[in-house]
């Protein structure tokens, strides 16, 4: 959705890695922000986006001619184009054609989200058709959103890209803070920038003690702890930042299923699980995410 990042700029530099040509969508998507998110102040900066992605090259070891691989096109469809019977964001006066993956898109972000992933289903299956991608990436940081395209990619038996060509990117992150890097990262205040890496730290912590043999709810309670220690700690520093807990959660990362309250590392036996959370920072929402068990399963 442009407002590029170094974590934009992973997936790009993956695809010019591994493939011949690499196409690039910048699209905000109207049909995946409810009528109450930020569709109309996300941040936009395609002058700057076009530059960064003109500075991307890769020169495969093995060529001969020691030739560049540089992107090859940028897409940047107008509204009209990607919605020919038009688009409200309000899903009951919608007309056309729309993509739903249903029981994956319920759980975690779909919770506070509900008719987000409908957005993504439907236009990433229109950005599937336009391009005919064989390899498709994504980033790890939407978790949920990765692997619910997967899910799509099998369903509608999609050739371009196979299931198996949607690939997964670990998250990027800040290098100091750990904080996952976002294109709304640009809403945060400066007080809220120092508290922001939280949600990550969080997630840490539940990550530690699960690998020591905690149970789930053991986990998500020291998560959370260290959640409202950080919101007393910018009060007592007169910090000017509203901190709220939208969620942290266990979810099963083939199915989505919530973990019972006393799984642990031992009763999952390896089956990979999404630790994940939402937290707002005033009025903008962060999400995160860490993979426990076998990630090399999800992420590839
Ligand atoms: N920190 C990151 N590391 C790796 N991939 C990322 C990261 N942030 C975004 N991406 C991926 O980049 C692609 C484009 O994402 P998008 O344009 O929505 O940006 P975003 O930074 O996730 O924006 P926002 O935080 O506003 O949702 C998605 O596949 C997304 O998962
Ligand atoms: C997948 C996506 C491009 C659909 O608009 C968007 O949700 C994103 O960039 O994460
Ligand atoms: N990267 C997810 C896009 C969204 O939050 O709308």
């Amino acid at each position: 959705m442009g407002a590029l990042h170094d974590g934009h700029l992973s997936l790009v530099k993956r695809s010019l890695a591994e493939n011949d040509l690499t196409v690039l969508s910048i699209f905000v998507n109207p049909a995946q922000f409810a009528p109450h998110e930020d569709l109309a102040t996300y941040p936009r900066t395609l002058p700057r986006d076009i530059e960064l992605l003109c500075q991307q090259a890769y020169t495969p070891p093995s060529e001969p001619s020691g030739r560049t691989r540089q992107p090859s096109a940028i897409f940047l469809p107008t509204v009209q184009e990607m919605y020919p019977s038009g688009i409200t964001q309000t899903v009951t006066e919608q007309k056309g054609t729309f993509v739903e993956v249903k029981g994956y898109s319920e759980q975690m972000e779909g919770k506070s989200r509900p008719t987000f992933f409908r957005g993504v289903a439907t236009v990433v299956t229109k950005l599937f058709n336009a391009v005919e991608p064989t390899h498709a990436y994504f980033g790890q940081k939407d978790i949920q959103q990765a692997i619910l395209l997967r899910r799509l990619a099998t369903d509608l038996l999609l050739s371009h890209p196979t299931p198996k060509n949607v690939h997964i990117v670990p998250t990027a992150r800040d290098p100091s803070s750990g904080l996952a890097l976002s294109s709304r990262n640009v809403y945060l205040s400066e007080d809220g920038k120092q508290v922001a890496p939280s949600l990550f730290d969080a997630l840490t912590i539940a990550q530690e003690a699960w690998d020591k043999g905690v149970d789930k709810a053991g986990c998500i309670e020291r998560a959370v702890n260290l959640i409202e220690q950080r919101k007393r700690d910018a009060q007592e520093k007169g910090m000017n930042v509203d901190i709220k807990l939208d969620y942290i959660e266990m979810n099963d990362a083939r199915e989505f299923e919530v973990l019972d309250v006393e799984d642990t590392i031992n009763t999952r036996r390896g089956r990979p699980v999404i630790l994940s959370g939402a937290l707002y920072m005033d009025s903008t929402r962060l999400i995160d995410n860490l993979i426990l068990g076998n990630a090399r399963e999800i992420v590839y």
